[in-house]
């Protein structure tokens, strides 16, 4: 099949000579620190600069509107997601001057559930699909499973990288599969997961970030939030400088998603601050920036209100 190869192609200098390894070439052109060491310093002095000026209101305010807000869990039911949609419906009713979150973010088989119950039209419907959080199944499941969200009425697709493919090299094959899910939901948003607490170096998640951008990607996400450790300042200031050096070579924007354990307002404060001094402001908008979080969304209206309600 026709995969990331026709975009691995465009603007490599080797391409008019035989082709070495397209996918280590690409790899090698990048400039993009991965000094651990180095990164972690850099990722202390940012924030320690810039954090506190991003702790007001007007920064949770947006940041509540960049929340997928998340349920993915073993007991999730028709009835749980349903009653999940209803707290999206009624935050809309009860504060209608603000603005809501970005998307609701379910498995695969309850996009149909959400679609039925959501009556807010600025939210959209994420799902996890693509044997979520494994990614261990065949291609041809991952494509069906991601074709039924989109029929059901999913806006939004959220899938995990093949880590077998990725620890053994087998780039070609991971790019293939990317490129397949995102020809399978055409223009619907592809929010592609790293799983940076696996992929564990500065070194890995660099490799991972451009073989899902030059694959289609419309989001790099960081974690499942299952199992291994999740988003990093660390992974999040690579995966933001290899965003900025794939604008800086092709012109195209892939958002940046961080989630997996994010479920304070400083911490979310801190992810925007490194989105914000590593991107800048282009990419403050929820079409580019999200953080998929289960637990978030009433710190950050707790924090915007001086309240104690929870809503979500
Ligand atoms: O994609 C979103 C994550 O699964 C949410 O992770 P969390 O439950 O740690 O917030």
């Amino acid at each position: 099949m026709k995969g990331v190869t026709d975009n691995l192609k465009k603007d490599l200098p080797f391409e008019q000579t035989v082709p070495p390894d397209k996918y280590e070439a690409a790899i090698k052109a990048s400039q993009v620190e991965t000094d651990n060491d180095k990164v972690s310093d850099q990722v202390h002095r940012l924030v320690d600069e810039h954090w506190q000026e991003n702790m007001n209101r007007d920064v949770y305010e947006f940041l509540l509107n960049c929340v997928d807000l998340t349920t993915l869990s073993t007991t999730d039911s028709e009835r749980s997601i349903a009653a999940f949609t209803q707290k999206v419906n009624k935050y809309q009713a009860k504060y209608p001057d603000f603005k809501n979150v970005a998307s609701i973010c379910v498995y695969s088989n309850f996009a149909e559930v959400v679609r039925g119950n959501l009556e807010v039209s600025d939210v959209g419907i994420a799902v996890c699909s693509a044997s979520f959080p494994s990614s261990q199944a065949h291609i041809e499941t991952k494509v069906a499973e991601t074709a039924l969200a989109i029929q059901d009425g999913a806006d939004e697709v959220d899938v995990v990288i093949n880590m077998g493919y990725f620890l053994d090299g087998a780039y070609e094959e991971l790019c293939d599969e990317i490129a397949e899910l995102k020809a399978t939901i055409g223009n619907h948003p592809l929010k592609v997961i790293l799983e940076t607490g696996a992929l564990k170096s500065a070194e890995n998640i660099k490799r991972a970030s451009i073989l899902a951008m030059y694959s289609g990607a419309d989001f790099i996400k960081t974690s499942t939030g299952k199992i291994y450790p999740g988003a990093s300042l660390e992974a999040a200031y690579v995966m933001c400088q290899c965003i900025k050096e794939y604008y800086q070579k092709h012109s195209i924007m892939v958002g940046f998603k961080a989630s997996g354990g994010i479920r304070t307002t400083e911490d979310a404060v801190k992810y925007y601050t490194i989105v914000k001094e590593v991107l800048g402001d282009h990419w403050l908008d929820n079409e580019y920036f999200r953080i998929g979080a289960s637990s978030l969304a009433n710190d950050l209206f707790q924090s915007m209100t001086g309240t104690t309600d929870k809503p979500f």
